[in-house]
């Protein structure tokens, strides 16, 4: 391992906030009709549950609010205009933000202010939009670094992982950073899934693909789903993702605005008007 490789999980704040696409809100495309009276609420069987959750970095509050559940087994989307803070939703569930106000509750455990190492152990994975790979580091040695809070290297979920992702097998002792976009990708969600968590977070997972890869990386991720892990994603491509999630949330200016299954979102006309492109 080389000598700036030695944090053991990729949080995606090297870049932040020049990360492209993040630094400036774009509040010209918020909707004028906010739907207040809409629950964000699922039931009691939600696994996470967010519950006025205020939050932020340093003193700049970006979430006011927030209710936002995944029930078990669950595939939720968040989708929104630039800047509406998706993204701090999820590093908000992975201890990553300045919390606020409000609870966040996994398993029935409080969690916020808790750190990300801990947040690992509870049984949530998380796939940052950027710098999610160790690029000096090999395929197998970045999966390692997705158990290093464990005595010991779990043969069975690199097995596991394998399965899942065969390219990555053949790939086992190539430099994550010579890999191509979509390779990056599933040792990311290959490292997130070492652990075996209930719930994996992936922060805009179709970023930077080649369009021909866009699909095939949103099928992996409704296998994953398929397989009993809850999802919650953030995404750009909000039209697909709606259609594959069970359950999809637009945010705006860091409040809930619309909750409702994909399918409602995507036939709702202001939902498309406003977010959607039409
Ligand atoms: N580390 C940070 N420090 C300070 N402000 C930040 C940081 N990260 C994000 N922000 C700000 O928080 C707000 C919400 O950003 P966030 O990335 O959560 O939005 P987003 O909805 O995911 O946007 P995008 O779709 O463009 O990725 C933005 O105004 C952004 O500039």
């Amino acid at each position: 391992m080389s000598d700036d490789e030695t944090v053991a999980e990729p949080t995606g704040e090297a870049e932040e906030p020049t990360e492209p696409g993040t630094g400036e809100s774009d509040t010209g495309e918020q909707a004028a009709t906010a739907d207040a009276g809409t629950t964000h609420v699922v039931d009691d069987d939600a696994i996470l549950r967010l519950r006025d959750v205020d939050a932020g970095y340093g003193d700049l509050q970006i979430l006011s609010d927030v209710d936002l559940d995944v029930a078990e087994g669950e595939y939720v989307t968040v989708v929104g205009p630039n800047g509406a803070g998706k993204s701090t939703v999820m590093k908000t569930v992975f201890g990553l933000t300045t919390h606020m106000g409000g609870t966040v509750e996994f398993e029935g455990e409080q969690i916020q202010g808790l750190p990300p190492e801990q947040i690992i152990r509870e049984g949530i994975g998380f796939v940052p939009q950027t710098d999610n790979v160790f690029p000096g580091l090999s395929v197998r040695e970045n999966l390692e670094m997705g158990a290093y809070i464990l005595d010991s290297v779990p043969e069975d979920q690199i097995e596991a992982v394998y399965d899942r992702f065969p390219i990555l097998r053949e790939r086992s002792d190539q430099k994550a950073g010579t890999l191509s976009g979509g390779q990056r990708q599933m040792v990311a969600m290959g490292r997130a899934l070492m652990l075996d968590p209930d719930l994996l977070l992936l922060d805009e997972p179709s970023a930077g693909l080649a369009p021909d890869l866009v699909s095939d990386m949103f099928d992996r991720i409704d296998r994953i789903n398929d397989s009993g892990t809850a999802i919650l994603m953030v995404e750009q491509n909000a039209k697909e993702a709606l259609r594959r999630c069970d359950r999809g949330y637009v945010l705006v200016n860091g409040e809930n605005r619309y909750t409702d299954s994909g399918d409602v979102l995507l036939a709702d006309d202001a939902v498309r008007k406003d977010f959607l492109g039409g």
